[in-house]
């Protein structure tokens, strides 16, 4: 459906994105990577915003650099840093953008505020809202053309644990459809809601896969134990710690280690963000 070949952008001597190569259908897919790894960049090109320096993005094996209005007719797009007129009502603040989209059907709006649960404040001031409604109504507004490609640039920044489920909840339904992209530097957000991962280091992607082939991998590599605070101070410094918490006067820990570390340590399944981490360091150890 969109395709990224050795797409690069370019900014002075920096490759923000370097050389992304990917092929993605419907479903959600969790773009990963830390501050400034080059997930908006990308997500920009991918909407039609910026151009890249080099290489080609296809929409169904049709050129959106060339011509970008064929992907707009197919896009809804939600970027990082949204800002809601906060005079505006919701209804209004969708009214608005109705017009701007060219979309008539008034019926719609009244759809979409339900979908994302805002019914109940159609008549209310954006101005009001919580972060988290602030962000559903963001969704409804990329939603107003019936996009089966959507793309969402951070939307839990900032928000709620609360929030955060329920706007999972949603891209997950809205990903039964469309091709749903959603960047995070936090990798909770996208567990059990991506279908795949694409996972971008300095504008580099470094691993495009499912989620249950990242958990795979790290079976038999994450650890716990319970450790007097003494022993956990040396353990440090032969073992890549995920997680400590003092607990009752020990450390409850957490690690990452390719075999059994000592005779306490008792394997568990790893979370999602502990896997990607457990593969990092081993490919940090091949290249070492
Ligand atoms: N317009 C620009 N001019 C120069 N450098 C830029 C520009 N936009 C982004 N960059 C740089 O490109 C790199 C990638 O930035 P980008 O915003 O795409 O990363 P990101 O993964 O989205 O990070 P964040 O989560 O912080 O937004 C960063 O080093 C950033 O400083």
């Amino acid at each position: 459906m969109l395709q990224m070949q050795d797409v690069v952008k370019r900014f002075g001597k920096l490759n923000a994105v370097d050389g992304v190569t990917l092929d993605l259908q419907p479903g959600v897919v969790g773009l990963i990577g830390h501050n400034g790894a080059g997930k908006s960049t990308l997500m920009q090109m991918l909407a039609t915003l910026c151009k890249p320096t080099s290489g080609a993005i296809l929409l169904d094996g049709q050129d959106i650099v060339a011509r970008p209005a064929l992907m707009r007719g197919r896009l809804g797009y939600l970027p990082q840093d949204f800002g809601v007129y906060a005079h505006l009502t919701a209804l209004e603040f969708l009214q608005y953008f109705a017009a701007l989209k060219g979309v008539r059907d008034a019926r719609r709006l009244h759809e979409l505020l339900s979908l994302v649960n805002l019914h109940e404040q159609a008549h209310r001031p954006a101005m009001t809202f919580s972060g988290g409604m602030r962000q559903r109504l963001g969704i409804a507004q990329a939603l107003l053309n019936d996009p089966d490609v959507l793309i969402v640039d951070e939307p839990t920044a900032g928000l709620d644990p609360e929030e955060r489920l329920r706007l999972r909840h949603l891209l997950g339904d809205l990903g039964r459809r469309r091709l749903v992209i959603v960047s995070t530097h936090i990798v909770s957000d996208v567990e059990n809601l991506a279908s795949h991962l694409a996972i971008l280091r300095q504008g580099r992607l470094v691993a495009f896969e499912t989620p249950e082939a990242v958990l795979a991998r790290a079976a038999g590599q994450v650890w716990a134990a319970s450790l007097a605070p003494a022993d956990y101070e040396a353990l440090r410094q032969h073992v890549h710690v995920l997680q400590a918490q003092p607990q009752g006067g020990r450390m409850q820990v957490r690690m990452v280690h390719p075999r059994q570390p000592f005779a306490e340590a008792q394997p568990v399944q790893a979370s999602l963000e502990e896997a990607l981490m457990a593969q990092r360091y081993a490919d940090a150890r091949v290249a070492a």
